[in-house]
Parts: structure tokens; C-alpha cells; sequence
């Protein structure tokens, strides 16, 4: 068993953290640009492995796709390479092969695509066996699983004949990723209109504009520097996170708003934002719906930190990278907190039952980048050992060095006791 362990810092925390590049934003990117023929000037990409995976993928003439985790990469790779007629095997890890898919597959039958399952039905594996456009150029489809098979079907709606009108049926989650992808089409030149009372969203047929794009730092990867930041003990802490701006695509910026009432105020600089602390209030409610990746990282602020937290909006947290929701519920009790069920599939509190310092608790991660990353700002507070803790790679690869910056992070090696 790999892990690391990490031991609080003796005075206060100041650092400048650089952050990862946003693998949201680079993944569509990405497919933009090849369906520009790779004529786009990407630049400031991710190092995820989300990424590298989907440039791989993108360049192999290999009739195996295998995305690994990386739900945007199967989602968006699965709508590109059926619209434009390669004949792919679409796997990933076991895991990936249970997160659902058949919602995407669906649409992209309507307008055109053979695609079969190789497994069971609904869920990757699957075999894109061509494309032969169909006059179809209205889809409806559920907004409420995942965001991802909408923007996978809208990047490639320009390139059909008749474009796509898409509506959308049911409550919408994740809904800024969506605007993310209709604000990165647009620059790159399509006509692309949401009406959003009626949840219809339009794309007119016509080609992207090859342009140069930067990637913004990623706004999901600074939410675990908010969590350092509201959780340092000392009230002179201050952090500096690079690339970040106050008016940004990305949803998960709404953690600048999540974490004032957790202790932590955001001042916008050029060259970023800095964290300094705030008094802290007692108790906070938030709707996760449009920001699902945030909810880990703030229930282990919150416990930590004895604030009452309630959750809804979480619901599709059980289809992520692992099921998040048991994950947190089984992991906040090694930190003397409990995550309880209020209403079926709802609303959810996060409560700290004992304040105690356990030494080195050890936190199971289940595969999933962002239970690590939650976990880790711990470290403010009590020392805490993090289980497996490659799996950052995902979205945040150089997570551990720049928490480096300002904890002490010691690796642990196979069959060394960890709780030691
Ligand atoms: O489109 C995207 O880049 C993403 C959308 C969200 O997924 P859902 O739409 O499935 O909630 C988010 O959780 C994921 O990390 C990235
Ligand atoms: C849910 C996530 O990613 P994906 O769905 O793209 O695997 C995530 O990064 O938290």
C-alpha cells in the first residue's frame, strides 16, 4: 500500500500555489480543435491525465480507445469518433464501464451513428461501427444524469448537416458546464444559442474558426487551497493561487462564495487570487447541482471545522469515480465527523460528533483524485495519512509537490505501517 503522510505546519501558512491547468476547459478544447483539423493554438493545456489521455487518443490511429477513468474523455471522444465515421472500441477502467452512458449513445443513434454494446447495455464497453447522417436534427434528452453527454453532442453539432436542436427534459445538472462548452464553441466561432426558460439549446450548421486558446488554472483543483486556507490555524495565513480569474467559465468558481462563510476571503490580483482568513460562521447550506465536484472538498472543511453543513444536490456524486457519497460517509468518521442522510437522495448534513485529535487517521481514497485532494487540507489541523495517492493524477498531478509547500509530505511504501 503506497500513501503519504502529512504533518502540520508549526506557524502560519504562506505560499504561492501555481495550479493545474483546467482539464474541463481542455478537453473541449481539444475536440474543438480536432474537428479543425488540429489547426487551433492550444495553449497552457492540462498535465492531467484526463488530458494527456484525450491528446493520446486523439492522435492514435489505434482501434482501441481507452479513456481509463476520465469521464469527459469517453463522453466527448465517444461523440467525435462516431460523427466522424471511425470505427472505435470505447473502453476504460471497471469502473468507467460502470458509469452510465446510454443516455449519450441514444442521441447519437438519432442522428446517425451505429453503435453497439459489447457488454452490457447502457454502458461502456462499445463498438462505433460508422456514421451515416440522418435528416434528424432534434434530440431530447435528460439533463439530470450527466452534463457530459449534453456537451459532447452540442461540440460536435456543428458539423452536422442540419445542425442540432437539443431539448433538454427534466431538472439540469452541472448546467455552467454546459455554458462552458457553448462559451468555448462560440469563440471558436459557432452559433450556438441556449434558451434556458424553454431548456432548448440550438447549433446552426457551420465550421469552427481555427484561433489561438489559453487554459485557464483549474478552478476544481483551487477549491483544496480554499480548504488549506479555511482550515489554517493561524489568522496571518495567506495563500496565492496563480491563473485564476474572477470572471471564469468554470462553475467550480463558486468556491469563492462556498468558503467566505467557511473562514476564507478571495482578493482578485493580476496574476491571480489570495486567500486570507475571515471570521468563520456557524452553520452553511449549499446546493451542489451545478458544482458536484466541490462537495468533498467543502463537507471536509466543514467537518473539520465544526460548521454544520447541509448538502443537496449531490445526487449524481454516486456515478462519479467512485460513489462519493459512500466514500465521504465512510471516511469523514475517521475524522470524528458524520455525513447523514436527512431526505432519501436529497438533502444531506455533514455534523462533527467529536472533536477529536486522532493521530494519523488513515484515509481511504477508492480510486477517486478528489478524496485524496478533500482530505489532505487536514493536514492543518492533525496529522493524517492519505492512502494510494497517485490517483491526483487524474486532474491534478502536481498536487502532492505544491502541498509540499507548505505541510510536511513524507511517503510511505508497501506494508510500512502507516498509522505509525
Ligand atoms: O463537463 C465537464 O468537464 C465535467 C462535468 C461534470 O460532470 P457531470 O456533468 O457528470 O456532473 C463534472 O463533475 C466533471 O468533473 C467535469
Ligand atoms: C467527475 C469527474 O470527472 P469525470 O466525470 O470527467 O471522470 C471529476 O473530475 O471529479
Amino acid at each position: 500500500m503506497n500513501a503519504v503522510k502529512l504533518t502540520p505546519p508549526t506557524g502560519p501558512v504562506r505560499a504561492t500555489i501555481p495550479l493545474a491547468s483546467s482539464k474541463s476547459e481542455s478537453n473541449r478544447a481539444l475536440i474543438i480543435d480536432a474537428l479543425t483539423n488540429f489547426r487551433c493554438d492550444l495553449q497552457n493545456l492540462s498535465t492531467a491525465r484526463d488530458t494527456q489521455t484525450m491528446i493520446r487518443l486523439l492522435q492514435s490511429g489505434d482501434p482501441v480507445a481507452d479513456v481509463l477513468d476520465a469521464g469527459t474523455t469517453m463522453r466527448f471522444l465517444t461523440a467525435y469518433f462516431a460523427v466522424t465515421g471511425q470505427q472505435k472500441t470505447m473502453t476504460g477502467t471497471p469502473r468507467m464501464c460502470e458509469r452510465p452512458i446510454g443516455i449519450l449513445v441514444d442521441a447519437l443513434r438519432t442522428l446517425g451513428a451505429d453503435i453497439t454494446y459489447l457488454k452490457n447495455e447502457g454502458y461502456p464497453p462499445l463498438q462505433l461501427n460508422g456514421f451515416s447522417p440522418s435528416a434528424e436534427a432534434n434530440v431530447r434528452i435528460r439533463g439530470d444524469v450527466s452534463s457530459q453527454y449534453i456537451s459532447a453532442l452540442l461540440m460536435i453539432a456543428p458539423t452536422l448537416p442540419n445542425g442540432l436542436t437539443l431539448e433538454l427534459t427534466g431538472a439540469i445538472g452541472s448546467q455552467p458546464y454546459i455554458d462552458m462548452t457553448l462559451e468555448q464553441m462560440t469563440y471558436f466561432g459557432a452559433d450556438a444559442t441556449a434558451d434556458w426558460i424553454n431548456k432548448v439549446i440550438t447549433v446552426k450548421p457551420s465550421p469552427y474558426t481555427p484561433k489561438p486558446y489559453t487554459i485557464e488554472s483549474d478552478w476544481s483543483g483551487a477549491s483544496y487551497w480554499y480548504s488549506v486556507a479555511a482550515l489554517a490555524q493561524d489568522e496571518t495565513s495567506e495563500l496565492e493561487l496563480l491563473g485564476l480569474k474572477a470572471k471564469s467559465l468554470q462553475g467550480d468558481s463558486a468556491i469563492v462564495d462556498i468558503m467566505r462563510p467557511l473562514g476564507v476571503e478571495s482578493t482578485f490580483t493580476d496574476t491571480g487570487v489570495l486567500l486570507t482568513k475571515r471570521p468563520t460562521e456557524t452553520a452553511l447550506a449549499w446546493d451542489f447541482t451545478h458544482c458536484p465536484d466541490l462537495a468533498q472538498t467543502v463537507a471536509v472543511a466543514a467537518a473539520m471545522k465544526g460548521v454544520v453543513l447541509t448538502l443537496t444536490g449531490i445526487e449524481s456524486l454516486k456515478i462519479k469515480e467512485t460513489d462519493r457519497v459512500a466514500a465521504l460517509q465512510a471516511e469523514l468518521q475517521k475524522i470524528g465527523a458524520e455525513l447523514v442522510e436527512i431526505e432519501p437522495n436529497h438533502l444531506y448534513e455533514v455534523r462533527q460528533v467529536a472533536t477529536t485529535n486522532q493521530s494519523a487517521a488513515t484515509i481511504e481514497t477508492y480510486d477517486d483524485h478528489r478524496m485524496a485532494m478533500a482530505f489532505a487540507p487536514v493536514s492543518m489541523r492533525q496529522e493524517i495519512v492519505i492512502e494510494e495517492p497517485g490517483v491526483v493524477a487524474k486532474s491534478y498531478p502536481s498536487f502532492w509537490d505544491d502541498m509540499a509547500r507548505i505541510v510536511d509530505v513524507q511517503a510511505m511504501q508497501a506494508g510500512t505501517n502507516v498509522a505509525g
